[in-house]
């Protein structure tokens, strides 16, 4: 859900989801090397986004088993891999920032950090682990044609976001949701805007989904073999605001359980690394609306001030 329109940081108005508004998708077929296609999908990428048949349903059906494997394993194997340390390419983990967030998500996570060095195989699970390694690559190579179209649809250099490290690093986060006795005290995912540039999301058919479009939540109906684009806060702060960062959670009354996989690109955490908006998109008429900050500083206080509201404001000029 690619969003480019301005919302205040509100809830949403009502509790009731927008049934009426239906998310565009667009299909990539032949995208690559077509420039009236690759023309097409960059204007219309102003509004939330699905994209169709980029990878192929047979790959995105298993890596949704493969995860489902992992998860439904005897809690003594999953425990191997269970960890806090933030240092571990391949952590098992249950809301890893809990003791900042206002609620607990009702789901385990398994997260391998695929780029730039991913983890030896063996370092993965076996019950997973191929169809991990594969689709990685797709997505990955997923992600640098989105870059490309993100770029020229900001008037840039078809190979700006990447050469600037947008798809450096790569985390794989397999969500496991279960079905939940108290659907009502919780939420499968808290509502959140993401702290990368792009997410690139693959959900079951089970649904519950929704993000925050004119201030309604809507709900993001599950399409078999098409993938979900978010705009990270990240990619908000290097456009100045040209692209926004989609406010989205899941709700934990499905009938569960529930399975997603999310892939998040972000630079590696290189600490002296500063972002602010792109020097090329700014003029007298579009000054910068946000300080130049570093990664370490803004994931400190994304973390800090709990998953919820977006990591921007604090960093607005
Ligand atoms: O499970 C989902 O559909 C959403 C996951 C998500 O928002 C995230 O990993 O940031
Ligand atoms: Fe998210």
């Amino acid at each position: 859900m690619f969003y480019c329109e301005r919302t205040n940081d509100s809830e949403g108005s009502t509790s009731e989801p927008n049934s009426k508004f239906s998310i565009p998708t667009i299909d990539l077929t032949g995208i690559r090397d077509d420039p009236v296609l690759r023309d097409g999908a960059c204007e219309k990428w102003r509004f939330f986004q699905v994209i169709k048949r980029e990878i192929p349903s047979d790959v995105l059906d298993e890596m949704i088993k493969g995860s489902g494997r992992f998860h439904q394993q005897d809690v003594k194997v999953r425990k191997e891999y269970y960890t806090c340390d933030p240092n571990r390419k391949v952590a098992y983990v249950s809301n890893y920032s809990l003791y900042h967030d206002p609620a607990a998500n009702w789901r385990d996570t398994l997260g391998c950090v695929m780029a730039p060095h991913p983890p030896e195989a063996e370092e993965l699970p076996a019950i997973c682990r191929d169809i991990v390694v594969e689709y990685s690559k797709r997505v990955k190579a997923f992600a640098s044609t989105l870059f490309e179209l993100l770029s020229e649809a900001l008037g840039l250099n078809r190979f700006h976001l990447e050469k600037i490290g947008c798809a450096e690093w790569f985390l794989l986060l397999c969500h496991y949701y279960p079905a939940c006795p108290e659907p009502e005290l919780t939420m499968g995912n808290r509502k959140h805007t993401d702290n990368d540039f792009i997410t690139i999301l693959l959900q079951d058919q089970i649904g519950g989904l929704q993000v925050l479009h004119d201030n309604q939540w809507v709900d993001v109906t599950s399409i078999h073999g098409a993938l979900v684009i978010n705009i990270g806060d990240l990619l908000q702060l290097l456009t100045n605001d040209k692209f926004i960062s989609v406010k989205h959670g899941l709700l934990a009354n499905h009938p569960g359980p529930r399975i997603s996989v999310a892939s998040l690109f972000r630079t590696d955490g290189d600490d002296s690394l500063v972002y602010g908006p792109i020097k090329e998109l700014l003029s007298k008429e579009n000054l910068p609306l946000y300080r130049d900050v570093s990664l370490k500083e803004y994931l400190t206080y994304y973390y800090a001030k709990g998953i919820g509201t977006s990591g921007l404001s604090h960093f607005k000029l």
